[in-house]
C-alpha cells in the first residue's frame, strides 16, 4: 500500500508544483494519472520514487519512507525512454540490474523475460529489438527484483499507436496475471480507462487532485462497448474541466 498524506511540493520559495495531495493507492492497485502539461504528474511519480522530497507532507510506501523503500527494493521505476545499455543483450541488460541490486542469482531473469514475451529475444541487442520489445525490455527490468510497487512514467509515450496498443493489452495481461501494486503516469486517456482500477485527474498550477474516477474492471477489453465509451468521456469530461474549457 502506498500513502500519499496531504503532500506539498514548492521549487523554490513561490513556485507550487503540487498542493495538498492526499491518495492511498491499495495492494495490488492499478491506478493512473493523468492532468494537463506541467500539473505536476512527474514530480508525483519522483516524489515517491524517492527522486524528490516533498516540502509538506508525507508518503510511505508499505509503511516504509520513500528512501527506506528503495533501499529495500521495493520500488521498481520506468521511463518513456527505455534506459537500456547498448552494448548488453536483452538478458544481460536485465542481469545487469540485479547486479546493480546486489540481487544476482536471487531472481531469474530468463523466467521474467520469457513471462514477457521475450523468450525468442534473450540475446538480441537493443538496436535489433522493436520499440515495443525495447519497452518490453525496460519493464522487465524495472520489475526483475519483484518490486511491490511499479512506478511508469508514460512507459509508451513515444511508441507508435498500433504498438502501444498492443503494449497496453500486453501490460493489462501483465498486471492480471501478477497484480502488482502500479502508478502510471500517462497523457492517453483511453490508456488509462484500459489499465487503470482508479483514474485520478490532476489541475495544473498548482497541481492539486481535482477527480478520481473509478474504472471497475469486468474482464474483457471491448472499446465499442457503452461502458468503455462512458468511462472514456467521463475522463475526457474531467481533463476539459481542469483545463478549464467547460
Ligand atoms: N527541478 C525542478 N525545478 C523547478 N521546477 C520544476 C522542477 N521539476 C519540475 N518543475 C516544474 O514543476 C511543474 C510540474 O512539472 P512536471 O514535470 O511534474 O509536470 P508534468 O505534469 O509531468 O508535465 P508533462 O505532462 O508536460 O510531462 C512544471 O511547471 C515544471 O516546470
Amino acid at each position: 500500500m502506498v500513502i500519499i498524506d496531504s503532500v506539498t511540493k514548492k521549487f523554490g520559495e513561490q513556485f507550487v508544483a503540487l498542493q495538498d495531495i492526499s491518495l492511498t493507492i491499495d495492494e495490488g492497485e492499478f491506478v493512473a494519472i493523468i492532468g494537463p502539461s506541467g500539473c505536476g504528474k512527474t514530480t508525483l511519480l519522483r516524489l515517491v520514487a524517492d527522486l524528490e522530497k516533498p516540502t509538506e507532507g508525507e508518503i510511505t510506501i508499505e509503511g516504509h519512507a520513500p528512501k527506506e523503500a528503495r533501499r529495500q527494493h521495493e520500488i521498481g521505476l520506468a521511463f518513456q525512454r527505455p534506459a537500456l545499455i547498448d552494448s548488453r543483450t536483452a538478458l544481460k541488460n536485465v542481469e545487469f540490474t540485479l547486479e546493480v541490486a546486489g540481487l544476482e542469482g536471487a531472481l531469474d531473469p530468463k523466467a521474467l523475460l520469457d513471462s514477457f514475451g521475450l523468450g525468442d529475444f534473450y540475446n538480441y541487442y537493443p538496436h535489433q529489438l522493436s520499440g515495443g520489445m525495447q519497452q518490453r525490455v525496460n519493464i522487465a527490468c524495472a520489475c526483475v527484483h519483484n518490486p511491490r510497487l511499479l512506478l511508469l512514467d508514460e512507459p509508451f509515450g513515444a511508441l507508435d499507436e498500433m504498438t502501444r496498443e498492443r503494449m497496453i493489452l500486453w501490460m493489462r495481461d501483465i498486471h492480471l496475471a501478477n497484480p502488482r501494486t502500479t502508478l502510471l503516469i500517462t497523457h492517453s486517456i483511453e490508456e488509462a480507462v484500459l489499465l487503470a482500477d482508479r483514474i485520478v485527474v490532476l489541475s495544473a498550477k498548482p497541481g492539486r487532485i481535482s477527480e478520481i474516477i473509478s474504472i471497475p474492471r469486468d474482464g474483457e477489453i471491448d472499446r465499442t462497448s457503452p461502458t468503455h465509451v462512458r468511462h472514456i468521456a467521463e475522463v475526457r469530461k474531467a481533463l476539459h474541466a481542469v483545463m478549464g474549457d467547460e
